[in-house]
């Protein structure tokens, strides 16, 4: 559905922009239909600005992103409008998402305006009562309220819904849940899992091993912007090969074991793997080690 070949991004730096900065170098991977893929790596390692050139908010510097085949970086007028109706994100902090001088209902209207201007206004509002229905909200307590009359999962979830009334294929979901407290990222992410049911494809931005653990069929670990690890999850987060994957496993706090005897023990699986090394400055290619589980080696 969405693949990303050798994809590639340069931020100019520093005073007058002298300095370069490859904060994604490289990265190829395919997202499929009805699948989640989480893409997972430490802060700085660049999720987001991959995020962000999927949903055209940053140019790609070299590369390439192609949905069903086609290039997106060309796509105008019309054309852009049709890849939004497929392609949406949902960021971190829903709260930046709103202006706290309008109603929520806005968010609603602002679509409306875009994508369905000829819908007659009944219509259109029985459509915005089904998709809150569907992320589990009542439309009667939401519409018609503020921003800061609602919780955060409240607002993470209008977001969402708004994703789904365009009837997206895709959703860019840049660390959701992050900022929920516990129990309503269990509801957000159950959410994402009855809509990936329902046949979503969802890209799942975090740092946070476990959560892409729980939802998704695929990952890709990325560290300094480049791909080291991916494929399928059960086998990326249980049969770690490359070093890093290794180390960010081994970070996760397990209530049966203490820190010291993590960290032995995956030294021990990383010396007897003979894991792959970390250093990736230098030119790699991505080696298939056991069916849909790719690693990345140093090119000799
Ligand atoms: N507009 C920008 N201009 C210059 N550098 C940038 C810009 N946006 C991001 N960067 C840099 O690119 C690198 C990757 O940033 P990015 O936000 O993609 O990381 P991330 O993995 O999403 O991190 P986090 O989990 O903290 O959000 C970082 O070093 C960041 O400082």
């Amino acid at each position: 559905m969405l693949e990303l070949i050798n994809l590639t991004k340069v931020f100019k730096t520093g005073m007058f922009s002298s300095g370069r900065l490859k904060a994604v170098n490289n990265v190829s991977f395919k997202i499929e239909e009805g699948e989640v893929t989480s893409l997972i790596g430490e802060s700085g390692s660049g999720k987001s600005t991959i995020g962000k050139m999927i949903l055209r908010l940053l140019t790609i510097t070299q590369g390439e992103i192609r949905l069903d085949g086609r290039d997106i970086s060309g796509l105008k007028g019309a054309e852009l409008r049709d890849y939004y109706r497929k392609v949406q994100g949902v960021f971190q902090d829903p709260f930046s998402s709103y202006n706290p001088i309008f109603k929520v209902d806005r968010v609603f209207e602002n679509l409306r305006s875009v994508f369905f201007a000829k819908m007659h206004y009944s219509d259109w509002m029985d459509k915005v009562h089904t998709v809150l229905k569907l992320v589990g909200l009542d439309p009667d307590q939401i519409l018609g309220k503020y921003p800061h009359q609602l919780s955060g999962g409240q607002l993470q979830r209008i977001l969402i819904s708004r994703a789904l009334l365009l009837d997206v294929n895709l959703l860019v979901a840049d660390e959701l849940i992050s900022m929920l407290d516990a129990s309503t990222r269990i509801d957000v992410l159950n959410l994402l899992a009855d809509l990936k049911k329902k046949g979503l494809s969802i890209l799942f931005i975090t740092h946070d091993l476990s959560l892409g653990y729980y939802l998704s069929e695929r990952a890709v670990i990325l560290f300094k912007g480049h791909v080291v690890e991916m494929g399928r999850t059960d086998k990326v987060f249980f049969n770690p090969q490359h070093y890093y994957t290794c180390k960010l496993l081994s970070s996760v706090p397990r209530l049966d074991k203490k820190w010291e005897d993590i960290e032995s023990d995956h030294k021990k699986k990383i010396d007897g793997r003979k894991c792959f090394d970390p250093i990736m400055d230098a030119e790699h290619e991505m080696v298939e080690v056991e069916e849909d589980h790719y690693v990345a080696v140093q090119r000799r």
